[in-house]
């Protein structure tokens, strides 16, 4: 973190350096000075000491959901640290967050107002954005009830029993000829960069009703930009909480202002083609169908909340955003555990082979049929955690959490890597076991440790695509297990150490894909 920051300060000269270096830690004592009072019956927050101007950056280190665990056995589940100029409050325990995000959802359902957020959707994101609590709720609900409507939709073939499940199908049905063909070229393949274009495609079937080859430049430029996005909006990005980085030349915003202005641009050119191809009495995707709301202005009949159609339409780039890059990374770190595990996917196999057997494609309804299967996304979900945080919340009022003072507007992370790992809910937290969520005799779920793993958040802010989610790295798991054997290569290391972002990517490397035995004609 050091090293990230000295730069920053290279760039000044002396003078300049001295007369900013006053300024912050003048900024610094006052606001020492006159810290809030704590109310009678409350306590103030515990945590380490912060430095003056830094705060406590240089002990996040490059994996803050680690250093912030840590921290939590010296402090607590509720405590509090210093970035820059701004008190940020640190939740774990799964008991402490469910308490904060649902029983007293309303008191931190917020979004901070940061820096980097504002360049997310011109600053009008549903997920980043601080919208006021009528307009983010009304919204949400928006985009929850597209989103529903448009997978639930019926699918054009009968063989499929909706429109996701299609999407899903086909798309894997490419992916598998797309492996096939690198393999046969190269002997080796890059998950993540054909597994992102297949899930890309199925958000895009939703929101703009088209796909996209999976050698398309234009998607390809696009989705692999994600990793700079997922970089900048990991909790404790430093430009975000030392407002000085913001002035100072940073080539790390620089990319990500760049990067949201080209995915801005690619929405807003198919918007553009929706309004212009717009029929009422055919509504074609999730983008048509948010034109029709602004039409009829019937967001909802009893409020009168005033919405721009920018702010309605602009909806579906949050759900292309998150939709893509949030599956593509659950189904690359399963493939990787896949060939980490041979054992267990072998097991996987057998499970299909046996519950859906070799004859048809598994579906959508197979899902109840196939615990191991279901067990192994649970543990990949808990395991890697690859959502370490949730987006940073805020504290909407004045509020007390575990008999501490929160005041109004206090930036909050919750560390869902620390819950996923808590040795008090886990046993051998750091092992990667599928079993430890099947029933004794191996035929079901136990759906109560199921509910324990925390990848989706918790209460108001809780994903709203959660039940596609799981669908579809189900669907995608289902049928690619059945059809496909992963290997590691020789010579081609398989290094599983995740790097830091709002999504956690595994490095980037090549394996090996066969074709099962049935499907080799
Ligand atoms: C495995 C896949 C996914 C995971 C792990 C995931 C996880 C999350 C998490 C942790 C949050 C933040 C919760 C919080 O701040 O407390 C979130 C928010 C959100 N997610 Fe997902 N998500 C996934 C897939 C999706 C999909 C497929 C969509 C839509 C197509 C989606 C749309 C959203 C939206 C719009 C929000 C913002 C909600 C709000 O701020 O009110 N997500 N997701």
């Amino acid at each position: 973190m050091a090293l990230m920051i000295l730069p920053f300060i290279g760039a000044l000269s002396v003078s300049e350096g001295l007369i900013a270096l006053v300024t912050v830690c003048l900024v610094y004592l006052t606001l020492k000075h006159f810290r809030r009072e704590i109310p009678e019956g409350l306590r103030r927050l515990p945590g380490p000491t912060p430095l003056p101007i830094i705060g406590n950056f240089l002990e996040l280190g490059s994996k803050p959901y680690l250093s912030l665990t840590e921290m939590s056995k010296r402090f607590g589940d509720v405590f509090q640290i210093q970035l820059g100029m701004r008190p940020v409050v640190i939740l774990s325990g799964y008991e402490t967050v469910k308490q904060a995000l649902t029983k007293q959802g309303d008191d931190f359902a917020g979004r901070p107002d940061l820096y980097s957020f504002r360049f997310i959707n011109d600053g009008k994101s549903l997920a980043f954005s601080t919208d006021k609590a009528g307009v983010w709720r009304a919204r949400r609900k928006l985009a929850y009830s597209a989103l529903r409507s448009f997978s639930s939709l019926e699918g054009k073939l009968p063989e499929y029993s909706c429109v996701l499940e299609e999407h899903i199908c086909k798309e894997t049905e490419h992916l598998i000829k797309e492996l096939h063909n690198v393999m046969t070229a190269e002997g080796k393949f890059d998950p993540f960069r054909y597994i992102v274009v297949s899930v890309a495609n199925v958000i895009c079937g939703m929101c703009f009703g088209r796909r996209y080859d999976h050698h398309n430049q234009e998607l390809l430029s696009l989705v692999n930009l994600a990793e700079d996005f997922v970089q900048v909006t990991g909790s404790g990005n430093p430009a975000d909480f030392i407002p000085a980085l913001q002035f100072l030349p940073n080539k790390s915003m620089k990319k990500f202002v760049n990067l949201n202005n080209r995915f801005n641009n690619f929405v807003q050119k198919i918007v553009s083609e929706h309004y212009s191809t717009f029929d009422k009495d055919n509504i074609r995707d999730i983008t048509d169908s948010l034109i029709d709301h602004c039409e009829d202005r019937k967001l909802d009949e009893n409020s009168n909340i005033q919405m721009s159609d920018e702010k309605i339409v602009g909806i579906v780039n949050d759900l292309f955003g998150a939709g893509f890059d949030t599956i593509s990374t659950a189904l690359s770190w399963a493939v990787m555990y896949l060939v980490a595990y041979p054992e267990v996917e072998e097991r996987l196999y057998e499970e299909i082979k046996e519950k859906v057997g070799l004859d048809r494609t598994p579906v959508m309804s197979d899902r109840s049929n196939l615990p191991l299967l279901e067990s192994f996304i649970l543990e990949l979900f808990r395991h890697s955690s690859y959502l370490p945080f949730t987006i940073p919340h805020c504290s909407t009022k004045d509020t007390s959490l575990n008999g501490y003072f929160i005041p109004k507007d206090t930036c909050v992370f919750v560390n869902q890597w620390q819950i996923n790992h808590d040795p008090e809910l886990w046993k051998d937290p750091s092992m990667f076991i599928p079993d430890r969520f099947l029933s004794a005799d191996g035929t079901e779920v136990n759906k109560q440790e199921g509910e324990k793993v925390l990848i989706f958040g918790l209460g108001r802010r809780r994903c709203i695509g959660e039940v596609i989610a799981r669908n579809e790295v189900f669907l995608f798991l289902a049928i690619i297990i059945q059809k496909l054997h992963f290997y590691k290569l020789p010579g081609e290391p398989v290094d599983m150490t995740p790097e830091y972002g709002l999504t956690m990517k595994h490095k980037r490397c090549y394996l090996g894909v066969a074709m099962r035995a049935k499907d080799v004609q």
